[in-house]
């Protein structure tokens, strides 16, 4: 910087930011520009009344109970009978609301057309309840009660758009348990409390080609990656290892709450008990890891293990679960409630090695004719991640022989026919919603 032009830059005489007063005032025109551009959109199809501008935003696939819109909720529902003019509407619209309703008006979310995505999404869901094949987990007591017909589905794009369906009436509200979809919570809460390269001292980032639950390690004696038995009992036993079990299931379960747009996880009881009861794989994988040196030095064996089931049992549905995948799609900020819970190079790590492990010694497969990350668990749970655009979350209980959800495959492989959503799609087809 020449001399004189560092003067000027230092003298003050020049400010190179705007006051407060004048932020705020460009701010206020821009959120009003916003509530005029929306309104027009409206206007230009019959007369805007407060019931017209709800009907929009839900036909856009934003909710009533969705916190970034309350006021609007609140404000045009109070007006629902009534016709707005400009400024009526203007009025309504709470400014910080502006943008979003904008963009819900005009088309212009992450799913611009939701109606048609929706139904095409209904169509792939109702085509692949075909897939009756696969047996439900047993080595878990409790899980073999489960409905081998229950079959769900949630998506919530990074925007907040969401829907579910069930098979049947009961189907898309039903609580499961999430089993090993713990995996990349519990992987990317280890990399938040102590960053990749400690959590990669203690486990592995390759796909280990055996089932979930072999007892193996590395050629660095350490678990071969975090989406296994025997990596996430390690992340597990990495998270807040000083801290009372109770308080580290707490905290774990704030996060799921996070990651579920602010809606709490339940706990099935039932499940951990019976896991905890017939759990010699598990115990054995932990008493082999211990030998051989795997666990932090503050760790404590059984702390951990315990810690481990109770994750397992965490209890969700597949909205929850699908505000799961897309806070992971949206790099770590929920898009409901736009709460940053993950760092990016968390999640950014957390995708990598569910798409190169998450679906047990069928990762590869999944890999080449899916290409998205994704994680599945016994339960049945499945949740599929479409970075940049989406999240969905299934529950269908019938696994096939590698233990993953037999439903919940063939839903990835024609989601991915339909959109060009394969990590690799755009090289052949144009990307895009659709
Ligand atoms: N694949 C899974 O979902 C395994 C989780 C189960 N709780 C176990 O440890 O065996």
């Amino acid at each position: 910087m020449s001399a004189e032009r560092d003067d000027i830059a230092h003298s003050g005489a020049f400010s190179t930011r705007p006051a407060q007063f004048e932020t705020e005032e460009a701010e206020a025109e821009e959120c009003r520009g916003h509530a005029e551009a929306g309104f027009r959109e409206l206007a230009a199809h019959g007369p805007v009344t407060g019931e017209r501008v709800l009907a929009a935003l839900e036909a856009a696939g934003l909710e009533p109970d969705d916190p970034r819109l309350s006021g609007s909720w609140e404000g045009f529902g109070d007006r629902a009978g009534e016709a707005l003019d400009e400024d009526a509407f203007c009025d309504i619209l709470p400014a910080h609301e502006a943008s979003l309703v904008r963009r819900a008006l005009t088309g212009r979310l992450a799913s611009e057309d939701f109606g048609a995505f929706r139904r095409r999404i209904a169509n792939l869901f109702y085509y692949s309840a075909e897939e009756t094949s696969g047996r439900i987990a047993d080595y878990i007591p409790e899980l073999a009660k489960a409905d081998p017909e229950a079959y769900a589905m949630g998506a919530c794009t990074i925007d907040g758009q969401r829907f579910e369906l069930g098979l049947r009436e009961a189907d898309a509200g039903r609580a499961f348990c999430v089993q090993s979809a713990m995996k990349p919570v519990n992987y990317a809460v280890a990399q938040e409390l102590l960053g990749a390269t400690m959590v990669h001292r203690h486990v592995g980032r390759e796909p280990s080609g055996q089932s979930f639950n072999e007892i193996t390690l590395d050629e660095h004696r350490r678990p071969h990656n975090p989406m296994i038995n025997a990596g996430a009992i390690i992340t597990t036993a990495l998270i807040k290892p000083g801290a009372s079990v109770d308080a580290r299931f707490d905290f774990i379960r704030r996060v799921w709450r996070s990651a579920s747009a602010g809606d709490a996880c339940g706990f099935d009881q039932a499940t951990y008990e019976s896991e905890l009861g017939h759990a010699d794989r598990n115990f054995a994988l932990a008493y082999f890891m211990r030998e051989h040196g795997c666990f932090p030095d503050e760790a404590d064996l059984h702390e951990a293990l315990d810690l481990y089931f109770r994750c397992c049992a965490i209890e969700t549905d597949v909205r929850r679960l699908a505000a799961v995948a897309a806070t992971f799609a949206n790099g770590g900020v929920c898009p409901v409630t736009e709460r940053q819970v993950f760092q990016r190079e968390t999640v950014k790590n957390t995708l990598s090695l569910m798409l190169s492990c998450g679906m047990y010694d069928f990762s590869g497969e999944y890999a080449f004719t899916v290409g998205l990350p994704a994680k599945s668990g016994v339960s049945g749970a499945l949740m599929i991640v479409v970075p940049g655009v989406a999240g969905f979350a299934l529950y269908s209980p019938r696994l096939g022989p590698k233990g993953n959800p037999q439903r919940g495959v063939e839903f990835s492989r024609r989601l991915v026919e339909a959109f060009p959503w394969h990590v690799y799609a755009p090289i052949v087809v144009d990307p895009g919603l659709g």
